[in-house]
């Protein structure tokens, strides 16, 4: 999915949701454990229950391979039941030497038809670049993430006076274009945003941290936010574990909902 149909995905949803499939077997409904495919059937529920409100899903891939070759398949049939309509991140937090990256490209880009992959930065433009030789595909780049340990690397200055995250967002650019790359902030950093933005102003932004983690989705949305939205927000565990009963897709909806009725005034007021 290009640039142009994303922010148009957006406006037709009046909303830049991410639904964060991060599925723990631990927390998905009793009922659903005696199915099959119990991954797959909760994703399934959930998809069907929040895709008029959601722009996106985030499967983290953790939480499929920590089930080896069943988790692998609950993952790829996560992936193709997802409407097309949908832009579909592997969380994967991926970047190795060049030819092992190149792998992990096929990995997700290919073989599992993902739009986007989330990349670590830190092995620098040869690790980013064999995922920028995909077209029509995305790397989210982390840039200052949600977690308190990102401030032992990301916030260090360096001799320029630049911090480190700030560096990845500046360097990064000579690698790829707002139509290819994107680049993580997490909403409990919303602060840095309006910074964020004068070195970004046209990139997209996949903005984890709403929900569970504390963010709030107006300061993000208020400084984060560009002509063509440039935000996805992304809520994993507050949507999809609101509930355990035979209701939790329903609930999620809800939930989705809801997030998509304070977007939809965001979008008006911001965009
Ligand atoms: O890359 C990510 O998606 C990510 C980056 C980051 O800085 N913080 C962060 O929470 N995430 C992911 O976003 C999701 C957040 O989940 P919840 O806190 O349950 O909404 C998880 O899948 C995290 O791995």
């Amino acid at each position: 999915m290009n640039k142009k149909d994303l922010f148009g995905q957006i406006k037709a949803k009046s909303s830049y949701l991410c639904v964060g499939l991060d599925t723990d077997i631990q927390k998905i409904p009793e009922h659903l454990k005696k199915a099959d495919d119990p991954l797959f059937e909760f994703n399934k529920q959930i998809i069907d229950a929040t895709i008029d409100y959601a722009v996106a899903y985030k499967p983290n891939i953790a939480f499929y391979e920590a089930h080896g070759l069943k988790g692998w398949e609950s993952l790829m049939k996560t992936i193709e039941y997802i409407p097309k309509e949908a832009f579909v991140i592997a969380d994967a937090k991926r970047g190795d030497i060049g030819n092992t990256s190149k792998m992990y490209a096929r990995a997700f880009f290919e073989e599992m038809n993902c739009d986007a992959i989330t990349v670590a930065p830190y092995m620098g433009e040869d690790s980013v670049k064999p995922f920028l030789d995909f077209k029509n595909k995305w790397v989210i780049l982390l840039a200052l993430t949600s977690n308190a340990g990102g401030k032992d690397f990301q916030n260090l200055t360096l001799d320029s006076g630049e911090e480190v995250y700030e560096r990845v967002l500046s360097k990064s650019q000579e690698w790829g274009s707002s139509e290819e790359l994107m680049y993580v902030v997490g909403a409990t950093k919303a602060e840095a945003l309006k910074n964020i933005r004068q070195i970004v102003p046209d990139h997209f932004l996949l903005v984890p941290g709403v929900g569970a983690q504390g963010g709030s989705l107006e300061e993000v949305s208020k400084y984060g936010m560009n002509s063509e939205c440039g935000l996805l927000v992304n809520s994993s565990r507050g949507i999809i574990y609101k509930d355990s009963s035979e209701a939790f897709a329903q609930v999620a909806g809800q939930e989705a909902n809801t997030l998509q009725q304070e977007m939809s005034k965001y979008l008006e007021k911001y965009c």
